[in-house]
């Protein structure tokens, strides 16, 4: 990461824009668990070729399901408080289709500080394949867009994407252990330039590079630029 001529704003807690947070240690275990097992039955579903009387139970079933989970649901915007080994505090939204805890959709991704940015390790299953055997090209891209925005709010403070080029360099493989890794290159007021890689077995399939702005804040435009 190169020189930052702007003092870096303290991260802000989501609770003064009034958006709800939760910290990752208050979701239950039995919420972890059911994530867990639709992530699963999203990939069995994906791929069933069960009889018609199996699906027709099993539709009923998950309709049933689906009413009374319906009966509460949380706030649009819902925060997660995550605790990075690191000592770093994180904070995402809970739905957050690559990372988000309570999401059976994403993967997900799980990214921990480095000496260099972040890193994490995910597996993806059919239910992110694009050409056969091969993870979606908006998928990879979706990868990458998450950990170069968190790198960027990590070690700054939380922006949008402004702008993400990916270059797809080798198939990037299902079923394949892959590495996500992000760090920030530079940083000039508000303007976070930052890279990220998916590698499997060592070798790099995608890499990106992105513009990220740091969102305005109230009372920091000064030390923002
Ligand atoms: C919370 C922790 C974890 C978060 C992880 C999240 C990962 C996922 C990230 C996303 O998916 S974000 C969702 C996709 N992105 C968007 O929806 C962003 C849509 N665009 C916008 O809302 C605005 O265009 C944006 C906030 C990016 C910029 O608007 P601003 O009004 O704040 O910026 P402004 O126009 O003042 O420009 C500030 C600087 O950035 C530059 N800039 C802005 N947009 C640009 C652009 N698109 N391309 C190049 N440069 C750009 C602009 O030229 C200027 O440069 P200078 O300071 O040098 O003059």
């Amino acid at each position: 990461m190169t020189v930052n001529t702007q003092p870096v704003t303290e991260r802000p807690d989501p609770r003064a824009f009034g958006l709800p947070v939760v910290e990752q240690a208050q979701i239950p275990a039995e919420l972890r668990s059911l994530v867990a097992r639709v992530h699963d039955l999203v990939d069995a579903v994906a791929n069933t070729e069960a009889d018609t009387d199996t699906l027709a139970e099993a539709a009923a079933t998950v309709e049933g399901v689906t009413g009374r989970l319906n009966v509460a649901r949380r706030q649009i915007g819902t925060m997660v408080q995550r605790d990075l080994q690191s000592g770093d505090v994180e904070y995402g939204t809970i739905t957050n289709i690559v990372s988000g805890d309570t999401n059976p959709a994403a993967p997900p991704l799980l990214l921990e500080r480095t000496p260099e940015g972040l890193r994490g390790e995910v597996t993806l299953n059919t239910v992110y394949q694009g050409p056969p055997g091969l993870v979606h090209g908006g998928w990879i891209a979706a990868l990458l867009d998450q950990a170069v925005g968190s790198v960027s709010a990590v070690e700054t403070t939380p922006g949008l994407t402004a702008k993400l080029e990916v270059n797809y360099r080798r198939p990037t493989p299902l079923f394949t252990p892959l590495e996500v890794t992000a760090e920030v290159d530079r940083v000039e007021g508000r303007k976070v330039f930052v890279s990220g890689r998916i590698r499997a077995h060592g070798e790099v399939t995608a890499e990106a590079t992105a513009l990220m702005v740091q969102v305005r804040i109230p009372g920091t435009e000064t030390q923002q630029g």
